[in-house]
């Protein structure tokens, strides 16, 4: 078993009878959708709302019982990977580009967790990854004026060669900033917050309950203050 195996292994040992389970969008969320087949298999009852169409189609195909977002005012439990993880468990997330599904999961969430393994910590947010950005399209060269206002510096994600543009499964368009390191996160946090037309971002600050952490044979568990361990 893997370090991403053994964080949604670990996670699914929160999951009870009766929950609300959102799921997560990248490979290690993956492991965690599977571990929840298994426990379906076993005939626990919940239900699933999911994170992108991605995973939508994954739980559909393993039988996983499950709702629409537009159906869901609350969710117990929200099981995610991440982009990088700081010390004092801010995320980056949104490399696979589906930022607003996956940040109205973690806010309507009771518990949510965290899957990594250690090539994800970093010192500070924006390390190793540009902050993904989520525009409405027609707004994009308005938001990277004022982005550049801060000190960043980017462009639009594209995919598949130079013509074709990233679009999430929200319509929108993705810019890839980067920032200068005297911009704090909770400031930049904040900023992007405030601009028109930014859809969401890849900053997921005060979310996170816990970080699960796949180390060497196990998983070492980083619970957050305001994370009281789910049960
Ligand atoms: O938008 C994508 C999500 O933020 C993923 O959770 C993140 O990219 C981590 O993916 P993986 O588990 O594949 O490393």
């Amino acid at each position: 078993m893997n370090a991403k195996q053994r964080v949604a292994e670990r996670a699914a040992t929160f999951v009870s009878e009766g929950m609300v389970v959102g799921l997560g969008t990248g490979s290690t969320a993956d492991y965690f959708i599977q571990a929840l087949a298994e426990l379906h298999r076993e005939g626990m009852p919940f239900t699933t709302v999911s994170s992108s169409v991605v995973s939508q189609i994954k739980a559909h195909d393993l039988g996983l019982p499950s709702i629409s977002l537009d159906q869901v005012t609350t969710v117990d439990l929200y099981v995610d990977g991440a982009d990088e993880v700081s010390p004092d468990i801010t995320l980056l997330k949104g490399q696979g580009a589906d930022l607003v599904r996956e940040k109205l999961l973690a806010k309507a969430s009771r518990h949510f967790l965290v899957l990594v393994d250690e090539s994800k910590l970093v010192r500070s947010i924006g390390q190793n990854f540009a902050i993904p950005i989520e525009v409405m399209p027609f707004a994009w060269r308005m938001v990277k004026t004022q982005l550049e206002v801060l000190g960043g510096q980017g462009d639009l994600r594209r995919i598949a060669g130079k013509d074709n543009l990233m679009i999430s499964s929200h319509g929108s368009l993705i810019l890839d900033m980067v920032f200068p390191d005297e911009l704090d996160v909770a400031t930049l946090n904040e900023r992007l917050n405030a601009i028109p037309g930014v859809v969401e971002h890849g900053i997921f600050k005060n979310l996170a309950n816990a970080v699960f952490l796949g180390v060497a044979g196990g998983v070492e568990e980083r619970w957050a203050d305001n994370g009281d361990e789910a049960s």
